[in-house]
């Protein structure tokens, strides 16, 4: 993974999937606690101190032995997680859970390690900048393997509650162990300066002024790549603080939101289960701690782990009215959350949902989340299907994901701008074949998980000529601050949503 400083199968039908779905709550913690008895939530289960002395293992080996005190296993799987997504460009989100599994960490231990692990990884971009403050080396020439675990320690002094000492002594002893003796003198210079700040203070010094480089600012401040905060600033309108405010919401972790399909589950049900009803979807719930999976309701895919905005795009689709309402497709399906809300709706007012997914295993999931929908492997600019055989088309576009950072601590990093005009053409060519696909009088929802406007606005424009473009705010009542429209804008910020953008098109 390109990181840091300078950068700008299925299921069972009936099983649960959907893409929102996974880093859930189970292991979540706040910034607290720790090693030598922090006060925070989080605190390792077992004393935490990993051993002292005796030779150092060789890079990369854990050494244990009799005698030794115990590993310090919340540390080391934070460590082996950020390597593991260096060197492998391994996504935290899915090995973390594995991770703790095998090793057996839980409780405690699990917490601490998740939040160590996906708070430096949404952090380095501020680290970085401090270490290089305290560093006769840029980061970059620092080794990989010794860069994680100063990071790991930066980010135990400046954003938790773990005293100092302890998250210094830690850290030291977790690059004796896993990185070298040699090494842990370098850790051990640098850590000892960071310590000397707060975090604020050392902003105040590596960030440059707000008003003279308000973007470089932000970047070093919230620990995003330039391009990003470039862009999110423009999709909110260039306000900088509001730029801010998004920024920050990005290295939140998200809340659990379930939806309850409508038919098959109620919200009433997931609050019996331990969720509490949401803001705005009628079928949403927030789950505030435990695992998803453990709710029957989860478990039967008649709720799943979904976010509201997601909800809340399929739902304004559903809304529109239509003379004619009995065929309705998902073209860009996998791994099914939109399409197992829609194929719920659609059953209750007898239209069928055509699932497509251009992988296979995308498409296998979306089996997995509907019931009554028929699912295809199939290239949405290659149409399976005649043109105009649909009265409703959800268009839920591949896009960089910039609206869904919170998700994946480590995604920000991995994005490349270079990615945009590929992305941007394919966007452009799924939504002539998604008109092509509606019947006159139909309606395309078209969609992205990012707010980007070369993704959203630019995209949409140059269909103007073909479509009726409706005011998607009137389809969405129970939401407000959408922006001024006729698009509909979620941001996490504003409603603790994923930033999802919503275009509603009724074709000529
Ligand atoms: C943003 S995701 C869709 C998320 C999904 N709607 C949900 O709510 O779970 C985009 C999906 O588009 C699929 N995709 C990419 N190119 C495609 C194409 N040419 N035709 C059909 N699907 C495509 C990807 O495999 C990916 O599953």
């Amino acid at each position: 993974m390109k990181q840091g400083r300078g950068q700008g199968g299925g299921g069972r039908r009936g099983q649960s999937g959907g893409k929102d779905g996974g880093a859930g709550g189970s292991t979540g913690g706040g910034t607290g606690g720790g090693t030598g008895g922090g006060t925070g939530q989080v605190r390792p289960g077992r004393g935490g101190r990993t051993g002292h002395g005796g030779p150092a293992a060789k890079p990369g080996q854990p050494r244990q032995g009799r005698g030794r005190p115990p590993r310090d296993e919340a540390r080391n799987a934070a460590y082996d997680l950020m390597r593991a997504v260096d060197e492998r460009d391994a996504y935290a989100n899915l090995l973390m859970p594995a991770l703790l599994r095998q090793r057996r960490i839980t409780g405690r231990d699990a917490a601490l390690a998740t939040e160590l692990a996906y708070g430096t990884l949404r952090g380095l971009g501020t680290y970085d900048e401090v270490i290089a403050a305290c560093s006769d080396r840029p980061p970059e020439e620092v080794d990989p393997p010794l860069l994680d675990a100063v990071r790991l320690g930066v980010h135990q002094l400046l954003r938790t509650r773990i005293p100092p000492h302890a998250a210094v002594s830690a850290t030291i002893d977790l690059v004796r162990l896993r990185v070298g003796a040699g090494p842990s003198r370098y850790a051990n210079a640098v850590l000892r300066k960071v310590a000397g700040r707060t975090l604020e203070e050392w902003l105040e010094i590596v960030a440059p002024p707000r008003a003279q480089d308000p973007v470089g600012n932000l970047a070093i401040t919230y620990s995003h790549p330039r391009w990003i905060v470039t862009a999110l600033r423009d999709a909110v309108g260039g306000d900088v603080d509001e730029a801010a405010a998004l920024l920050e919401a990005d290295n939140e972790r998200p809340r659990v939101a379930l939806v309850a399909r409508p038919g098959r589950a109620t919200v009433e049900e997931l609050v019996a289960a331990g969720a509490e009803r949401a803001a705005y979807s009628p079928y949403a719930a927030y789950l505030p701690e435990g695992d998803p999976g453990s709710i029957p309701a989860v478990g039967e895919a008649r709720a799943a782990v979904q976010d509201e905005a997601s909800q809340l795009v399929a739902l304004a689709l559903t809304r529109v009215p239509l003379d004619r309402d009995s065929t309705w497709l998902d073209m860009c399906a996998g791994p099914g959350g939109k399409a197992g809300l829609l194929d719920a709706v659609a059953a209750q007012r007898g239209a069928r949902v055509l699932g497509a997914d251009v992988q296979y295993h995308r498409a296998r999931l979306v089996w997995g989340t509907t019931r009554e929908a028929k699912v295809i492997t199939a290239d949405g600019t290659r149409p399976a299907w005649r043109p105009g055989a649909f009265d409703r088309v959800m268009l839920d576009a591949p896009c960089t994901g910039l609206g869904a950072l919170r998700r994946r601590p480590e995604a920000r990093w991995r994005r490349d701008p270079r990615s945009i005009p590929e992305l941007t053409a394919l966007q452009r060519q799924l939504l002539d074949s998604a008109l092509e696909a509606v019947r006159p009088g139909g309606v395309v929802a078209y969609v992205t998980c990012s707010p980007h406007l070369a993704e959203t606005r630019a995209v949409v424009e140059d269909v103007r000529d073909r479509v009726e473009v409706l005011d998607a705010r009137a389809f969405l009542p129970e939401v407000s601050g959408l922006g001024d429209g006729p698009h509909a804008q979620f941001w996490p910020h504003r409603h603790g949503t994923d930033a999802m953008f919503l275009a509603l098109l009724r074709r000529l």
